[in-house]
């Protein structure tokens, strides 16, 4: 279906660019009817050339993953020159820029962030797929601190499953497990664990654990002195060359270190079923849209990712952060609280 750019300024106001990458630059947005803030990913197709399959595979992950700590999709709107990916906002930045403010995080809130992560990979391997570009840049803090996991570009999902091996060496290099730097067959899961682990060296120490392949390869970084026996022992276990003696993410669930201080397993299972339909967004939007509670269901249930889609999933995070479970119906201009001026 081509739509032309006005689909996307029919719903959304567009304002600055808050990120640019290589292909792609993200904008700041608010969505008219829900008055909510987004984030719009504008990709321009001839710059991608043939990595367009993978913003596909972006696309398809992001549809198939609802998760309290994956940055939420809402809409994809498609033009001849440019796809654009309507997504969650985190006013919070990225944790790299986080890192870097802080110079490094404690132990506490180290562990309050890494929970998070082993929350999200869980759920992204029971799900079948695997990321392969863990980094603090891929990991953005919201609007109440929390951490939400993006840049699905990379993600595989191995067609007979997580176990089975993938062979394209990808991820960016600091962070990249040893087996994919020797040009081996890797499970994405096990070298999704090495990435992890080298994202906690970076929020316990401020910097990174390895600056060159060989020392990848020899798994071989120094601990810097205030590190916990705890941590050391940790990371050890996580940067293991051999994927085979490497923790798990299953292990990293219940592993003594995350549970310091918690006392109770990593949650990771979502608290975002896409199956469940709110009957209070339902009924705004069926008021709104002059349809029937029936039909205004149905169509939400299709996840079609359009308009429609948009619309119940910025109502429903609406509810969930306790504002009114309420559209602002057009003409009329309103403020951000949907008031008429
Ligand atoms: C930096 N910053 C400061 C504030 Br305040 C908000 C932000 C911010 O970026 N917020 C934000 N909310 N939602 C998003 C973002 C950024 N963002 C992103 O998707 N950001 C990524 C960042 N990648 C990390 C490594 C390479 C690029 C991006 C991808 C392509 C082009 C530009 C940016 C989304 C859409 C999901």
């Amino acid at each position: 279906t081509e739509f032309r750019a006005e689909e996307l300024y029919k719903y959304y106001k567009v304002y600055e660019t808050i990120g640019s990458g290589g292909f792609a630059k993200v904008k700041l947005g608010r969505h008219i009817l829900t008055g909510e803030k987004v984030a719009i990913k504008i990709i321009n197709k001839k710059d991608l050339g043939d990595d367009l399959p993978l913003v596909k595979l972006e696309i398809e992950a992001m549809k198939n993953l609802s998760h309290q700590h994956i940055c939420r999709l809402y809409q994809v709107i498609e033009t001849s020159t440019q796809i654009f990916m309507v997504l969650e906002h985190c006013p919070g930045g990225d944790l790299f820029d986080y890192i870097i403010a802080k110079a490094r995080l404690s132990e506490e809130e180290t562990r309050v962030f890494f929970r998070q992560i082993v929350s999200a990979m869980a759920y992204v391997h029971s799900q079948g797929y695997a990321h392969r570009d863990l980094k603090p840049e891929n990991i953005l803090i919201d609007e109440d601190h929390n951490l939400k996991l993006i840049d699905f570009g990379l993600c595989a999902k191995p067609k007979g499953g997580l176990g089975y091996e993938l062979m394209t060496c990808c991820g960016s290099p600091a962070y990249v497990a040893p087996e994919l730097i020797q040009g081996r067959a890797y499970i994405g899961s096990e070298a999704d664990v090495w990435s992890m682990g080298v994202l906690l060296f970076a929020l316990l120490c401020g910097d990174l654990p390895f600056d060159d392949d060989l020392k990848i390869t020899r798994g071989k970084y120094d601990n810097p002195h205030w590190l916990s026996p705890g941590s050391v022992l940790l990371l050890n276990q996580m940067m293991q060359v051999d994927p085979k003696r490497r923790v798990t993410v299953k292990q990293l669930l219940d592993h003594p270190w995350v549970m310091k201080d918690h006392n109770s397993p990593v949650e990771w299972d979502s608290r975002q079923l896409l199956g469940h339909i709110d009957e209070d967004c339902i009924t705004e939007m069926a008021v709104n849209m002059k349809r029937s509670r029936e039909s205004t269901t149905a169509l939400v249930r299709e996840w079609r990712f359009d308009h429609t889609t948009a619309t119940y999933l910025l109502l429903l995070s609406k509810k969930q952060r306790g504002k009114p479970v309420r559209l602002c119906p057009q003409p009329a201009v309103y403020d951000s609280s949907c008031s008429p001026l």
